[in-house]
This record gives C-alpha cells, structure tokens and sequence, in this order.
C-alpha cells in the first residue's frame, strides 16, 4: 500500500493533466496557426494572447485573491510548456507576466498587489521586468540605472535593456540603485508605469528567434513616481530580483520543453512519411537512434522541470540549484533536440517551408535569458559548495 502510495505520488495529478489538455487544445485551435506568421513578420501575436486570455492561461498564477486563476507552479510550467510547443513567441505572454509580478508576489505591499495584480489577471495589462542594462547583463549587480529620493517620491533615471514586451506591457518592475555604495545592498526595487511621464522605448531588437515577443530598451528620464511604488524594503532590491529568477527559471526550462516537444512531435511525423532508399527514414536504425536519444533527453529534462516547479511551489531552499539546474539542462536540451530535429528533416528542415528551423531559433534563446548557462553553473557550484 505505502509502495503503491508512492507510486502514485510521483505521478503527475490528475488536475494538472487535465490542464494540459485543455492548453493543447487552445494552442492547436488558436494559437500554432500563428506561428509562423509571428515569426515571419515579427509582430506581436495579438491572436494568441486573445485566445490565451480568453482561456485564462495568459498569466495563470496570479493568485485567485487577486482575481486570477490561481494555478501552481507545476499548472505554471506546463502552461508555458504546451503554448511554447505550438509557439514558443506566444509562451513569453505567461512567462514573462510570472517575471515582472513575482517581485510583487515576493516581496511587494498588500496594497501595491491589490492594485497592480488585479489587471494582470484580468489581461487588462502586462507585466515585464527591466533587471539588465547594456554594461550589466550577467553582472547584475553592476546596473547603473539610478533612483534618487526626492519628498515624497523617486525619481528615476536610465537605460534598461532586453525587456520582453516592453512597449506592450502597462506595467513594469525596474530595478535601480538606491545606495551607489552598497553594490547590491544598495538595489531596490520599483513599479513603473508605461504612462509614467520620461517613460519611452527603443527600437524593437532584430532577433534570431522568438521574433513574436518584442524586445526593446526601457529609457527612464526622470521618470518621478510615488514612494509607494517601492517594491520591499529599500536596498532588498537584488534579492528580489535573484528569489524572482530563482521561480522563473523553472518557466524558461518549461519553455524549452516545449519547444523541442514539438520538434520531436513533427520530426517523429516526417521520418514516418519521408521515403528513401525504398523505405521510410523511420526504419533505418540511425534514424531510430537519433529519436531515442532526442526523446530520453526530453524526458529528462521534462523530468528535472517538474522536481523544479515543486520546489518553487513549496519555496523550498533548493530551490535556487533546481531552478538553475533545470533551466540550464532543459534549453540545453532543446538546442539538442531541435538541431537534431532539423537534421532529420534533412534540406526541408533548413527552410521555412518546415516549422524546425524556426524551433531551432527559438531553442536558442532560452541557454541564454534569465541568466547565461555559465551563469546558471555559476550559481549551481555555489549552492553544491556552499554545504
Ligand atoms: C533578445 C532576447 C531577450 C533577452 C531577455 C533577457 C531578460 C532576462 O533574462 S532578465 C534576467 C537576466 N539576468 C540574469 O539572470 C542575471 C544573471 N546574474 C546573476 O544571477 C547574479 O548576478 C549572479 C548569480 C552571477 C551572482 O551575482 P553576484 O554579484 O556575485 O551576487 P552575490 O554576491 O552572489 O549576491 C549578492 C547578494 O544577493 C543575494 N542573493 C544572491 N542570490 C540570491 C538568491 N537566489 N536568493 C536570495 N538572495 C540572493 C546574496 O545573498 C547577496 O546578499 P548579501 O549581500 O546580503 O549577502
């Protein structure tokens, strides 16, 4: 009995399977019929984010006392997974509004929540989250972006940069520098309006993937805001955003899932139908191999994403290994699995006439955002060395 118990525990719930199901079929109806266009033209994909708005899934784990939709973080994970399997453009729209509110989940006042979640849930606003600038992307800590007390306000000066959905979301946390001699003691964290006046955005960034979520600079120019919009004490600023980093890593991982699942959904279908040599591709052994290891890594990756997102629901105090262990082997993963997907397809897997090479692209991006994989080793040898 206790055995069987176990057994069961290691499965995924019932709920969570039933969410799943209902993304799929969502994303097959509304949301992969976009996707090649919202590679093509760059564009944000309007259509998905209606249908995935309509649905509920646009910004799933905003609690249901904000008026969300309240899933877990495992609800969280496949969400993301499943929309990036169809597109991975449109998976930014859960990813990214989970990165700019978990500030505010973390750490914000009751009344910064009540004000600024409600929105998000309802898919009024988006939420996005300006940590990196142009001299500090990995070293985060080394950000320049100012904020200067001034009565009651702050007020706000800099650049930020590689902020998804900048532009397209209403709201945003920005990171800044309260105390220039505290390094990352000396970062706190803030809710800036897109209205907010000195608020303006650059040029939409020229990508190699993920062409469907825009990618601009943030310019604050003394944007002047109300103290109240101070996410935490001053000066917890960097532990916020790395706690913030820590949850969201395991969506970059559940997006990186995805995307080589629906690599491996479309290369599997094409070996079956391509004929060579008098055969289907599908039967020559080196073919085979190349399945099997695509779908074992797959799994695991899969596998190591899940074990994440249970930490991350229960904050346990691995977290911050398994977020990085996760998002660091699942996009690795990914690069593998779509590369490798592509190859099966031989020529046709090189152009756009086929959707791997757009897969190919998008994989990319997730070894490099939210932290770099050296990065994620970084921080995954410091928390080994640390015991
Ligand atoms: C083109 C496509 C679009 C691209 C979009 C990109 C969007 C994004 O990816 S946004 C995020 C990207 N940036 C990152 O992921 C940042 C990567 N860097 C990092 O994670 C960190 O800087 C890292 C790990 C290298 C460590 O930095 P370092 O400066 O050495 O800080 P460190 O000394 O470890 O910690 C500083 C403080 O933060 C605290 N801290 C660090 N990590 C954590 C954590 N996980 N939880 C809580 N506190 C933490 C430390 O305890 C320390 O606090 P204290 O001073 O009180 O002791």
């Amino acid at each position: 009995m206790a055995a069987e118990q176990s057994f069961d525990a290691y499965r995924l719930p019932e709920e969570h399977e039933a969410i799943r199901e209902a993304v799929r079929e969502v994303c097959a109806a509304k949301v992969a019929p976009h996707a090649a266009e919202a590679d093509e033209t760059g564009e944000f994909p309007k259509a998905s984010y209606d249908a995935l708005r309509a649905a509920d899934f646009h910004a799933p784990h905003i609690p249901v006392e904000y008026g969300g939709a309240g899933a877990d973080a495992l609800a969280t994970a496949i969400v993301i997974e499943e929309v990036a399997r169809a597109c991975a453009s449109s998976s930014l729209i859960p990813a990214v509004n989970k990165l700019g509110t978990m500030p505010l989940l973390l750490a914000g006042s009751e009344e910064l929540k009540r004000r600024y979640l409600p929105p998000v849930a309802s898919g009024e606003a988006m939420f996005s989250y300006c940590l990196s600038e142009p001299e500090a992307g990995s070293d985060a800590a080394s950000m320049t972006t100012r904020a200067v007390r001034d009565g009651d306000h702050w007020v706000l000066n800099g650049v930020k940069r590689w902020i998804t959905n900048a532009g397209v979301s209403e709201f945003y946390t920005v990171f800044a520098v309260t105390d220039p001699t505290a390094r990352s003691r000396g970062i706190s964290a803030f809710v800036v309006e897109k209205s907010d006046p000195g608020v303006s955005f650059g040029a939409p960034e020229k990508k190699l993937g993920i062409k469907g979520s825009p990618t601009r600079e943030v310019y604050l120019d003394n944007v002047r805001i109300p103290a109240d919009r101070m996410i935490g004490a001053e000066g917890t600023g960097f532990a916020t955003a790395m706690q913030t980093l820590d949850h969201t890593r395991v969506t970059i991982a559940a997006q990186a899932v995805g995307i080589a699942q629906g690599a491996l959904d479309y290369a599997k279908g094409y070996v079956a139908e391509r004929k060579q040599f008098g055969k289907a591709v599908a039967e020559f052994q080196g073919v085979q191999f190349m399945l099997a290891d695509m779908g074992m890594k797959l799994e695991a990756a899969r596998q190591l994403t899940y074990a994440a997102a249970g930490r991350s629901e229960r904050g346990d105090a691995d977290l911050t290994y398994f977020g990085a262990a996760a998002k660091c082997f699942a996009s690795d993963a990914a690069m593998e699995i779509t590369t490798d997907a592509v190859q099966l397809l031989g020529g046709y897997g090189y152009t756009r006439d086929y959707p791997v090479e757009r897969m190919m692209r998008d994989a990319k991006i997730t070894q490099i955002y939210e932290g770099t994989n050296q990065v994620q080793r970084i921080v995954m040898a410091r928390q080994l060395l640390k015991d």
